[in-house]
């Protein structure tokens, strides 16, 4: 390696590659960090906060990760995640995967073995091929072997994270390489910015010229905004097009707040007829995936015309026929429907129809709010909290669990873009804390996490992380004792596989690792509590004790679950 590493001759400043990932880093806007030290990374944190940036250090790489992706969402530059090698890498690469199955930008730099032990598979210490295991779980996987390439590296990895469909990338570094030197005028020289890293990408005008006639010409149009809309950052855009044409408009969970859930073009609570009826569906951000019944079957009634707009060409027909592609970024896209759809007639009956069935259903939504019951269940609950998030439209409402997602997401309003986090495409528990700490970061405000019992489980550790860096969190967890419902029979001698200790307390957790800690077993001390947490900015645990029949298995989605059909045996 010798011919790789530049004679330097005497009394000429060095650099090194530590300092040359650092300053590379900066140079490109990124002063946040979200890791979990080790060999060979440990004094990267240690240099990182020396100059003045931040590192935050959490108790396992996954929930950094998440952490990372998230600020990449809410920012709109990649979140970057450092990490050991071999095990913390492997930790990382879950949040990567789920970055990029997001379409979050986010970069993980893992400290990694010299190149000619992991080819030789000698034992090294934590050695595994972590370029190539990564590769097939993010949008591209790169490893840095010379000091004077990790300028190009960073702006490879963050040209690559942003442009296009954002996603994660890999980026590898093996340990040798941080303590390398080379001249500091030459390192200089190699680092620089990328120009447009996410360049604007118009749709073709004769495709435009299609999805305005198909759209002027449908009876029942309906707008779709996915999480894609809610990242583009392109609010006013989106909203305008909305009011211009009168079209409704239902939001994916992230979308929601991208425009008000009580505006009164939301179709939201008209979902399942507006899914059913409409004729022309305008897909903003959205894919056909799973969440969306793959485009086909009973969620969506009769024959549909879908124009889809979506930056990565090879989405269109992923499902079912696209009448109407429009290739290109959203804001482009969404202006030039806008230009073509000026002067077009509304749907206002379509509009009024709507809103007859979204007032019903919110009634009797409204009755469930408000009923109360001898234990919480997820309505009155969930019907506190929501009257007193109401008074609060810029916290992060971050979201996870089963019947705790469904149900929140059906109660809780969101009146601004990017104010809610939750479980995206793959539907991932874990995701609560790490979102937590980036949406408190990153948005300078407060966040109020909703998580099911066990939802919370898979990252209660970095509570601490929350209170060990004062974060104005606020934690509600749904504790119905167990995973879906708690009150499943326990098989012969033994403890049930879906359910949790009843006597596990949360508030006192809290209070073990330096939170505030409440108990609510009512929907008038869970307002009171979560009231006097925002107003405190502590950091605070709410149990909220929910009835433990409250729940049903899988929450929406028992349909997805597999039984046998010959039982048990
Ligand atoms: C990483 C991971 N593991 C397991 C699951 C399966 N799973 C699990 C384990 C859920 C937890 C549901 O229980 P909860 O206590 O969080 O919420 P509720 O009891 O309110 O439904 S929801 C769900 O899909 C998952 N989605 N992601
Ligand atoms: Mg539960």
């Amino acid at each position: 390696m010798k011919n790789d590493i530049q004679e330097v001759a005497e009394g000429v400043e060095l650099t090194d590659g530590f300092h040359l990932l650092m300053e590379a880093l900066e140079m490109n806007g990124i002063t946040n960090i979200y890791g979990l030290l080790g060999i060979p990374v440990t004094e990267i944190g240690r240099m990182w906060q020396a100059r003045g940036n931040k590192f935050f250090s959490f108790r396992n790489e996954q929930n950094a990760g998440y952490a990372a992706s998230v600020a990449g969402y809410l920012t709109k530059k990649p979140g970057v995640c450092v990490t050991v090698s071999a095990p913390g890498f492997l930790n990382g690469l879950t949040a990567l995967a789920n970055a990029t199955t997001n379409c979050f930008p986010m970069i993980l730099i893992s400290g990694s073995s010299e190149r000619e032990i992991v080819d030789l598979q000698q034992g090294d210490y934590e050695e595994m091929d972590q370029l190539n295991i990564a590769r097939p779980h993010c949008k591209a996987s790169f490893r840095i072997n010379r000091t004077e390439d990790i300028g190009v590296a960073v702006v490879r990895a963050i040209r690559t994270a942003l442009s296009g469909r954002p996603g994660g990338v890999y980026l590898d570094i093996p340990a040798r390489l941080f303590s390398t030197t080379m001249s500091a005028e030459e390192g200089q020289k190699s680092l620089f910015v990328p120009v447009d890293p996410a360049p604007a990408q118009l749709p073709a005008p004769s495709a435009v010229s299609r999805a305005v006639d198909l759209i002027k010409g449908a009876k029942k149009p309906l707008i779709l905004l996915g999480k894609g809309a809610a990242y583009a950052q392109c609010d006013a855009d989106i909203k305008a097009l909305i009011e211009e044409t009168g079209i409704p408009f239902t939001p994916m969970s992230m979308a929601k707040g991208l425009v008000s859930d009580t505006h009164p073009q939301c179709a939201a609570a008209a979902r399942s007829m507006v899914l059913q009826e409409s004729d022309v569906v305008i897909l903003i951000g959205a894919r056909l995936n799973w969440l969306l019944a793959h485009g086909k079957g009973k969620t969506w009634g009769g024959a549909k015309k879908f124009v889809q707009i979506d930056i990565q060409a090879n989405e269109i027909d992923s499902n079912v026929p696209i009448a109407a592609p429009l290739i290109g970024d959203i804001e482009s896209c969404v202006n030039a429907l806008r230009a073509g759809l000026k002067g077009a007639a509304k749907p206002t009956e379509w509009m009024s129809a709507i809103a007859e069935r979204a007032n019903g259903t919110k009634a009797k939504l409204a009755t469930k709010l408000t009923t109360a019951t001898p234990v919480m269940n997820y309505f009155n609950s969930l019907g506190a909290i929501r009257d007193v998030l109401k008074n609060y439209p810029d916290i992060t409402l971050v979201n996870e669990g089963a019947n705790t997602l469904d149900n929140a997401r059906m109660v809780i309003d969101q009146y601004l873009p990017r104010k809610r986090v939750d479980t995206g495409t793959w539907g991932v528990m874990g995701i609560g804390m790490g979102s937590a700490v980036a949406a408190a970061v990153e948005t300078g405000k407060p966040v109020v996490a909703i998580c099911g019992d066990s939802a919370f489980g898979f990252s209660a550790m970095e509570y601490e992380t929350i209170t060990r860096y004062n974060l104005p969190v606020t934690v509600i967890i749904m504790n119905n004792g167990g995973i879906y419902r708690g009150d499943e029979a326990n098989p012969e001698h033994q403890v049930s596989c879906m359910i949790f200790n009843p006597k596990t307390k949360y508030d006192q957790f809290s209070i073990a690792l330096g939170g505030e800690g409440v108990r609510a077993e009512t929907p008038e001390a869970l307002a009171k509590a979560l009231e006097a947490s925002l107003k405190s900015g502590k950091p605070t645990i709410i149990d909220a004790i929910i009835d433990p029949a409250a729940g049903v298995e899988s929450g929406r989605i028992g349909n997805l679950n597999i039984v046998s059909t010959i039982g048990k045996k």
